[in-house]
């Protein structure tokens, strides 16, 4: 082996005795529980997928002999997909999320579950009843109004409810439906204070394994922990995560103190994924949370990291951003910068990829309403999906002069091409498609020489050539042109407005939400990686104030009273929870990152960075 193969293996290998106490843990005989916390691309995810892998080999007929599973819980779908993908579906592996997990330990125990509901609505009406008589009047107290309303029905309805639902995929609306809170703390509950449910786990689930465990629910990650104590030694509790990667507020802060000090404790000191610059960078934002430093590869030197600050009175954002990565460009010599493409951009909030990407007129009356907002984030909200999975394909498929395309999407959703109405008709066969012909012509019209029409008038061909169903909630607007009815209720206004968009931003909108395009949100990039990364540290422009604080952090804005006191306090602030952020994003990059700041004060920002060591002048352009 040539000394650079060494030092190669040495790496691939250094961390290797941390899988091997892991393994160790994973016995059925003695089962163990561990806690592997390591930093940024330290291979934790291919650490959870190799015990997989070995319990499958080592274990797999006695667990499926003996109809027992490995619970593998993950933060997002995506990842659950990711693992089932690996384990090729295997049964012996039940990989779900947390809320469904949660649901499957507790889905049919429907008189325990009334009872518990039972137990606490009463409670919850008098606390919207006092806070409704000190409230003033206004939309929140017309929102309480409704609520107490809804909860006393509720109350009423109970008894004769047989079967609760749950959706752990999106709304849950209705008399028998649970909201994901009401799933995760009765589960939370009954592990630990049902007996019958506890032996169900035991019996069932020799191992637990939590994927980015910094990040589950409290409740939730509290009764495990409760319950492993409980029943040491015949279960294995096993936890991945990074503490400094915890984005959500509403997971355990304290998780590294929490896990019992006789627990396996593997650690890992590379970072597989990031260039040398990108690793010090990372070290130098983590120094005042934790102090844990890592090592890049030896095959991964050089790499860039450069700030770009501009003031907030720049109002041409994409411009600012456009500028920054011809910069990065020259400074790399990697003209993938120049492709927005290329680069993976992380915006605070939706709503900031949205205008950059170009769907704000889609994107701003819909997401205000909060009974679309999730549907609509995850592209399943039905009238939005009249146009991305109907008529979008078909008018791209048109444009591509794909006759075969265009021929499926109609007899898969065209009523004019619905059998039956094809068998009552008389005529021959050719003369029996005239209509779809005609419908799909005047839609078609609509997009002569380029233009764009709005997606109201696609939708009133649409509906009028009966081409495809109008969703019922759309059908009121079919033809009542832009300007708003008084009585409209919410969703009617919100989607009136976004009948006013242009029909192209419904392509935008399609690639954003279906994760295609450029652009994703600092909370939602955690567990990936990019070779280019550009961070859009923006505070002004978050809509939500609590989203994070980028100007405290980096040193643009003092302290508030209330962060004095928190820290006075030992508790969480906003500056800390923006020093995680950082850290995610930033440590997303393999090869190169930008950092482009927005602020009332940059000069301020560039002194921070050069005495705290993050940066040297160099890699900081000010735009003032
Ligand atoms: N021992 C190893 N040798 C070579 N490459 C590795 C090794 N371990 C992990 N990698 C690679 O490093 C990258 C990061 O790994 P992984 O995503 O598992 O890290 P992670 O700790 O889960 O990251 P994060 O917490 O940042 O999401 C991946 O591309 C992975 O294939």
């Amino acid at each position: 082996m040539t000394e650079e193969q060494t030092d190669l293996f040495e790496d691939d290998t250094r961390d290797a005795p941390a899988d091997e106490k892991i393994r160790q843990a994973l016995n059925p005989q003695e089962p163990k529980s561990f806690f592997l916390f390591a930093g940024a691309g330290s291979g934790k995810t291919r650490s959870l997928k190799d015990a997989l892998e070995y319990l499958a080999q080592t274990f797999g007929v006695e667990l499926r002999q003996r109809g027992r599973q490995v619970a593998v819980i993950t933060y997002t779908k995506a990842a659950r997909d990711e693992i089932l993908r690996r384990v090729n579906h295997d049964p012996i592996f039940h990989v779900a999320t947390i809320h469904s997990f949660a649901w499957s330990l507790v889905e049919g125990r429907n008189n325990d579950i009334r009872r518990w509901v039972l137990e606490r609505l009463p409670a919850e009406i008098a606390k919207l009843h006092e806070e409704q008589a000190k409230g003033k009047p206004g939309k929140k107290s017309d929102e309480r109004a409704r609520k107490i309303d809804s909860k006393g029905r509720r109350l009423t309805d109970l008894p004769t409810i047989r079967t609760f639902t749950y959706n752990p995929n999106g709304d849950n609306f209705g008399m028998d439906s649970l909201s994901h809170e009401e799933v995760i703390s009765m589960t939370s509950e009954f592990l630990t204070s049902k007996e019958t449910l506890q032996k169900i786990v035991l019996s069932r689930f020799p191992f637990i394994l939590i994927d980015e465990s910094q990040d589950t629910l409290k409740p939730f990650m509290t009764s495990l922990l409760r319950f492993e104590e409980t029943y040491r030694g015949r279960i294995s509790l096993g936890l991945f995560g990074d503490t400094m990667q915890r984005i959500y507020p509403h997971g355990l802060p304290e998780l590294a103190n929490c896990v019992p000090s006789h627990w396996r404790q593997p650690a890992k000191i590379m970072n597989h994924r990031s260039r040398q610059r990108i690793v010090d960078l990372a070290n130098a934002i983590r120094a005042d949370y934790d102090g844990r430093k890592q090592r890049a590869r030896k095959d991964r030197e050089g790499g860039f990291a450069r700030v770009y600050l501009f003031p907030n009175s720049e109002l041409d954002r994409a411009s600012a951003e456009a500028r920054a990565r011809r910069d990065m460009a020259t400074a790399t010599c990697d003209d993938k910068w120049l492709v927005p493409e290329n680069v993976k951009a992380l915006t605070l909030e939706h709503h900031m990829a949205a205008y950059r990407l170009g769907f704000s007129g889609v994107f701003e009356p819909i997401d205000k309403v909060s009974s679309f907002k999730t549907s609509f984030r995850d592209g399943t909200l039905a009238p939005l999906r009249l146009f991305t999975e109907r008529i979008l394909p078909l008018i791209e498929a048109d444009q591509e002069g794909d006759q075969f395309t265009l021929m499926a999407l109609l007899r898969a959703y065209s009523p004019l091409v619905a059998k039956k109405n094809l068998e009552n008709e008389v005529a021959d066969m050719d003369s029996r498609l005239d209509p779809v012909r005609t419908a799909v012509k005047e839609l078609i019209a609509l997009f002569e020489g380029a233009a764009d029409p709005t997606c109201g008038e696609v939708l009133d061909s649409v509906a009028q050539s009966g081409l495809f169903e109008v969703p019922d909630v759309l059908q009121p607007l079919v033809g009542a042109g832009l300007e708003d009815d008084d009585k409209a209720d919410e969703q009617q206004s919100a989607l009136r407005s976004f009948l006013g968009a242009k029909f192209s931003e419904i392509a935008k909108y399609k690639e954003y939400v279906e994760d295609r395009s450029a652009f994703g949100t600092h909370q939602g990039v955690k567990g990936l990686e990019f070779p280019r990364v550009m961070v859009m540290a923006d505070d002004e422009s978050a809509r939500f104030k609590g989203a994070a604080a980028y100007e405290k952090l980096l040193g643009a804005k003092p302290k508030s009273k209330t962060d004095l006191k928190n820290e006075a306090e030992g508790k969480e602030t906003a500056i800390e929870r923006t020093r995680r952020l950082l850290y995610v994003t930033c440590t997303r990059a393999e090869e190169s990152l930008a950092l482009v700041v927005y602020s009332g004060d940059p000069t301020a920002i560039k002194k921070f960075l050069i005495c705290k060591g993050w940066f040297t002048s160099d890699e900081i352009s000010l735009f003032n």
